[in-house]
Parts: C-alpha cells; structure tokens; sequence
C-alpha cells in the first residue's frame, strides 16, 4: 500500500472516521513512532543497541613506588596507580566481569631518554604490572600499549634525528618493546605509534620467538588529536613533548586514508583494530567495521573523559548519563569494544541495573 503522509493512498478518499471529527485537532496518521517509546519496557523492547562490560577495556595508569594512588589534576576520578594497587582494581575489573585492562606507565623523568630505553627494560614498570596481574588474575586479560612516548626525553613515540621521526629504525625498537612485554606475560600487543610496517615487524618476531597466541590490536587509525592532552599530563609527557605528531598521526580531516591505514594493518597480521579518538570519530568507527567486518575496538581518550567529568564536576551536565549516552553512542557506530576510563563506572552502573 502506498503511503503519504502518514495516510495510505487508497484511502485518501475514503470519508473521514466520526473520531477524527470529535477528536479534530488531531493528526489523521497511521504510522506513530512514539508508540515504541511509550514506557520503559517497550523501549526496552525495541533497544537496538545495549552495551555490557564485555565491551569495555579498562585503561590504567602505573606509577612507581608503595601503596599510593596519586590523582590526575586533569581527569577527575583517575588515579596513578603503584604495582599493589593496580593488582587492587584488577580484582575490582574481575569482579565487574571487565574482560581486559590496559596499562600505561608513567616513567620517572631520570629513567627517560632519547632512545626510549627503558622501553625494553624487563623489570620496568609496565612489566612488572603485567607479571602482578597475571599472578594473582590470570583470566582477566592484560593488554600493553607499544609506543616510545612514555619513555623518550622528547615524548615522541619514534627515535628523532634532526627533528625527524624515524620510521624504519624505531619499528625495530618497537619489535623489541613488543617481545619484552610478551615475555612479562602480556595477552594483547597494542602498537599505538603510527609508524609504518610496525603491525607485519611485530606478528612475525612475536611468531618466531614461541608467542604465535599474543594478539594484536593495531591502533590502526590514529589521529593528531588535541583530545590526547590529559593523557599526557597522566604519563607525564605533556611538558617535554617537543612540537606535534602530525608526521606520523592522522590529519583529523582524512576519512578514506583511515581504510588504506587498517587494511594495511590487517593485511599485516592485525587481528583487532582500533580507531582513536572516539567521539569526534564515529563516522570513522562505521566505516572501518561496515569495510572489514574485522573486530573494531575505539578509545574514547582522555580529553573526552575529561569533558564529561569536568562538565558534571561543575554540575553542568548528568555525568552519568552522559557517560552511558557516550559509550552506547560507540555500539551503535559499530564499535565491538570501547577503551575508556569510564570502564569501572560504566560497569558499576550495568551490574546494578542488570
Ligand atoms: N597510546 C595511548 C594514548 O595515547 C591514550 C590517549 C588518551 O587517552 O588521551
Ligand atoms: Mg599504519
């Protein structure tokens, strides 16, 4: 039956009902969607999309020393976390049926340098974080971020020379970084730096040296973001980042180039991929899942957190349901998973709901 306006053709003609009369300001129409929003179950009824805590990966920060959670100025409700107490909220993501935490480490400024070297030191802080969970959780999984940022003096994520980001050379460096965090016990290599033919350098030293199960998720299409400021304030990178990333981060104006960058990245043996920032990229997110069907994971970074935990600090917005509307926002855009430091809270929320 042909419809316009609500009003089936064929019937366009036919005498008005004596209700329509009585009733007459009202709309003759046949179709009302407000019907399926009436109340809680018939919403709940037709949801299209609903998120879980399998969704989530919970980003934390690992500090040094005892017994200590130091705050992040710029990310109310996120703290900087010794050894003990990361152990302390991994039983906390165990018991929120959170499936992986992610770690990054801020590193003392005396232990930086140009190389990154620290990077590949078998005792640093994010292996000896990996080693504590794994003893104590050995089924929540561990996910480790592969990038020199926390590591170089110049808070590049690549080896620079002449103020250039060295491609080629610091994939080596990353290859390393990658096999010393496997060795700690990590479940998911996260290369987060950008450089070229890192994911294909990476899968095959990871084959060749007995860890054919690490997988990989390839920060595929990354972008220079102003979004990223809070984090570094969190690794403590924010005053020695000398210049931009845009050599080797993404222009936040390219779309098709996202495709080219995670193809490239699948083709090299990536089994998840991932795009970041998340909110002012969802567009990205159903591109990429709608193109590959591939396992699309997005991190809603920093600054997204800190827009919405500020705003509802200063009680300008309803942080909780903004959190929750953010974080659906992603399922519906196609993402299979979210990298957030809402993980914890969002949790919470869904276990006292469900
Ligand atoms: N490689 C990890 C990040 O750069 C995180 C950025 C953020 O949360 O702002
Ligand atoms: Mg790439």
């Amino acid at each position: 039956m042909a419809i316009k306006f609500g009003r089936p053709i064929e019937l366009r003609d036919a005498p008005r009902r004596q209700s329509d009369a009585l009733a007459s300001p009202s709309l003759d129409l046949t179709i009302r969607m407000r019907r399926n929003r009436k109340s809680e179950w018939a919403r709940r009824l037709v949801r299209e999309n609903v998120l879980t805590s399998n969704d989530l990966i919970w980003p934390m920060f690992v500090v040094d020393g005892h017994n200590t959670r130091t705050p992040v100025a710029s990310m109310p409700g996120v703290d900087r976390l010794t050894v003990d107490q990361i152990v302390r909220d991994a039983e906390r993501a165990a018991r929120l049926n959170i499936p992986c935490i992610a770690l990054f480490p801020f590193t003392e400024p005396s232990l930086r340098d140009e190389q990154g070297s620290e990077a590949l030191n078998p005792d640093n802080l994010v292996c000896q974080a990996v080693r504590a969970i794994k003893k104590e959780f050995p089924d929540i999984g561990v996910l480790c971020d592969v990038a020199l940022d926390p590591f170089t003096s110049h808070g590049h994520d690549g080896l620079i020379e002449d103020g250039r980001i060295l491609n080629d050379e610091t994939v080596a460096v990353l290859v390393k970084q990658a096999l010393t965090q496997a060795e700690a016990g990590c479940d998911v290599i996260a290369p987060s730096d950008m450089m070229d033919g890192r994911i294909g350098a990476i899968r095959e030293a990871l084959d060749d040296n007995g860890f054919g199960d690490v997988q990989i998720m390839s920060y595929a299409a990354k972008y220079a973001s102003a979004f990223y400021g809070p984090f570094r304030d969190a690794i403590g990178s924010a005053k020695t980042l000398t210049g931009d990333k845009r050599t080797y981060q993404m222009d936040s104006a390219n779309s098709d180039e996202a495709l080219r960058e995670v193809e490239l990245d699948i083709a090299e043996g990536a089994d998840m991929v991932m795009v970041k920032p998340g909110m002012p990229y969802l567009d990205i997110v159903r591109r990429v899942k709608d193109h590959f069907a591939m396992p699309t994971f997005v991190y809603q970074v920093s600054g997204e957190y800190a827009m919405i935990a500020g705003a509802a600090a200063n009680g300008w917005i309803d942080g909780e349901r903004a959190m929750m509307e953010s974080l659906v926002g992603f399922k519906r855009a196609g993402a299979d998973g979210i990298l957030t430091y809402f993980a914890p809270k969002a949790a919470e929320k869904i276990k006292a709901e469900s």
